[in-house]
């Protein structure tokens, strides 16, 4: 036999090391979410149990009713909690506590910012799970056996938290878990059970199997609700009940926004409850992360929808519960990919979200700018992702512009409202800052003339603009691109639009930097945008903008040679002064008016240290 009644010891993981150190010292104010952890594992074991006894009805070993059981011993100093869920196997120990570190904790580690009020934070919405035991323990033990397997596979795990663990073999009847906390010095609240009745109920509620307090006598107290929320009709429900149920699902510290609860009866029913969080949770933009919704079937946990099939990628801040009396137990990740019922669910969601933010919009500007800040980056991602949708998320999108300069709070709803008369398009410019687009030379003429550009800097922004070309029937149009018609602008109120037609000395200078630039530019023509700048770069209708084209090289796309056009401004001192002189050398000022004008624009220089040089020289 390989297995001896000797305990092996093992070292835990450099990585689990550092996370205990670290919950340990910033979690500490915060002590009594220990019981919330174990708590949730045990449910989630029981959960895990119910799920693979679809396929396998023997694993209920004759005790098929799920619950949590919490005994104190004050003389020991202990408190067990016990779960008759899945269990665990030496392997799954192993792996699950201490050597291998999921690849939660190493995201989370990199999230971290050394800033303890931060960090207490991002600990909170990360769930901390087993762990944080040791905020109040000095030793842990775990003894526990798979379901389905033989007494004998029952395991001990034991540890003081501080760098090993031991692992013996050690019969056990009962499939499931316990965990015993030892509690170490000044943690002794914990052995009343008044402290823990009150702990169980702020988090752990609406768990929906029984967490079982047992006194002295071993009489069992059921102390939370222990029923499946969702299911109960609004009318029982208080707005304590849905926040509490958030916190529970979600782990965040901020109260939901919104939340929309739902029963859909008739030939197929299903039951939704959506949260909108108030707070971005510290994963939203990593690839793989993302939490779905919890997808029930008849309350039995089936799985969390990471691969967005509920509701699509651009609502994954959204939290909460889908339940379906009518999708087939054993629910397999295929399934969810062709089933008409879940794009039933999903159409329906999707509406009820971008519904409830429309309605947040209208009443409530303060609480949805709040929302746009924390989300309004994902938001953008709808039109691209969900084409059908485009306009009605088109209509809740909020962004920066040339007359709302604090906060991103314009919607295009708006911008049409402030529309010139006869002005043909809503123009917008994207660029890598937002103190880039603010400070460029395209919006002069926009300014001048008193038409609104919407400023988008975001990297998003321009895949947006890419996939939205419109609205409410009126065209997206990019300043830096293509020609200008200030006839499209509407009626400039200020003056007479200038005869862009330039003076001969002007033409002349044209030709002579084109023929300097040669095939760096496309043209060098005169500009109807300019009115404080000598020059700038313009890309024509169809190709990428230059921001677009720093982005696309940047991710290692080879793009197809583009030539931009260089427009000048024949009203500039500097022009003015270039056409005065068709003698003198304009090699130099060839290149700057090109290079001054793609830096402005976020560009950059092939050749930086010849600029320098050549302003150099110029300065001299
Ligand atoms: N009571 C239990 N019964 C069975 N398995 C358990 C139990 N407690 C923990 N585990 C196993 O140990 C793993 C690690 O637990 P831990 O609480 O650290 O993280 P988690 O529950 O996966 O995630 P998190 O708590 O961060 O949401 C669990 O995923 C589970 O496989």
């Amino acid at each position: 036999m390989s297995e001896t009644k000797t305990p092996e010891t093992f070292e835990f993981q450099a990585e689990v090391r550092q996370l205990l150190d670290l919950m340990i010292h910033s979690l500490y104010s915060n002590r009594e979410i220990f019981l919330r952890e174990l708590v949730s594992n045990a449910a989630d074991a029981a959960d895990r149990l119910r799920f693979e006894a679809l396929q396998d009805a023997a694993l209920f070993e004759d005790d098929p009713e799920p619950e949590v059981r919490i005994v104190v011993d004050e003389s020991a100093r202990t408190i067990t909690i016990s779960d008759n869920g899945i269990g665990m196997n030496r392997t799954d120990v192993i792996d699950n506590l201490g050597t291998i570190a999921r690849s939660g904790t190493r995201r989370f580690l990199d999230a971290l910012t050394g800033d303890q009020k931060q960090d207490s934070q991002l600990i909170g919405q990360f769930g901390v799970g087993f762990y944080s035991a040791f905020i109040v323990a000095d030793s842990v033990t775990v003894h526990t056996r798979r379901a389905g397997e033989s007494a004998d596979a029952g395991v001990r795990w034991q540890s003081d938290g501080k760098g090993e663990f031991s692992l013996e073999a050690s019969p056990r009847a009962r499939r499931g878990t316990d965990v015993t906390v030892h509690l170490a010095e000044g943690q002794d609240e914990f052995l009343s059970r008044d402290r823990l009745r009150q702990v169980i109920r702020r988090y752990s509620d609406h768990i929906a199997i029984p967490i079982r307090l047992l006194d002295d006598q071993d009489e069992a107290e059921t102390v939370n609700q222990a029923s499946a929320l969702w299911m109960r009709p609004k009318s029982e429900l208080s707005d304590e009940d849905y926040q509490q149920f958030y916190q529970q699902l979600s782990f965040d510290t901020e109260p939901p926004l919104r939340w929309m609860h739902n029963k859909v009866e008739g030939d197929q029913s299903f039951t939704t409850l959506l949260f909108i969080p108030a707070q971005r949770p510290f994963d939203l933009f990593e690839p793989e992360s993302g939490h779905g919704l919890r997808l029930y079937v008849r309350r039995v946990f089936i799985m969390e929808d990471r691969e967005h099939r509920l509701l699509p990628r651009y609502l994954r801040f959204v939290r909460g519960v889908v339940d379906s009396d009518d999708l087939p137990l054993n629910v397999s990740r295929e399934l969810l990919q062709h089933n008409r019922l879940i794009d039933r669910i999903r159409a329906a969601s999707v509406k009820r979200v971008l519904d409830t933010l429309e309605r947040l919009a209208k009443d409530d500007a303060a609480v949805y700018q709040r929302f746009w800040s924390a989300f309004g980056t994902v938001l953008k991602e709808g039109p691209i992702e969900d084409p059908g949708n485009a306009e009605k998320v088109a209509g809740l999108l909020r962004f920066h512009s040339t007359q709302d300069e604090e906060e991103q709070r314009v919607s295009l709803a708006d911008y049409l409202e402030r529309m010139k008369e006869g002005q043909k398009a809503i123009y917008y410019l994207t660029g890598e800052s937002l103190a880039a687009v603010r400070n460029s030379p395209h919006l002069e003429v926009f300014r001048k003339r008193g038409v609104e550009v919407l400023l988008l800097a975001e990297p998003v922004d321009e895949w947006l603009v890419a996939h939205l070309s419109k609205y409410k029937d009126t065209p997206l149009r990019a300043v830096g691109k293509g020609e200008l018609e200030l006839d499209d602008l509407g009626e400039d109120t200020a003056e007479k639009p200038e005869s862009v037609e330039p003076s001969a000395s002007v033409k002349t200078l044209l030709e002579r930097l084109q023929s300097e630039l040669g095939e760096q530019v496309e043209d060098v023509r005169a500009s109807s945008r300019l009115t404080d700048s000598p020059a700038c770069i313009v890309v024509s209708e169809h190709d990428f903008g230059i921001n677009m084209q720093r982005m696309l090289k940047a991710a290692g796309h080879e793009l197809p040679a583009q030539k931009p056009v260089l427009e000048i401004n024949p009203d500039h001192p500097i022009i003015q002064r270039l056409a005065a002189d068709e003698q003198a050398p304009l090699n130099d000022w060839a290149s700057l008016l090109y290079e001054q004008a793609v830096l402005m624009d976020g560009g950059r220089l092939d050749d930086p240290a010849g600029f320098v040089r050549r302003m150099n020289r110029l300065l001299d």
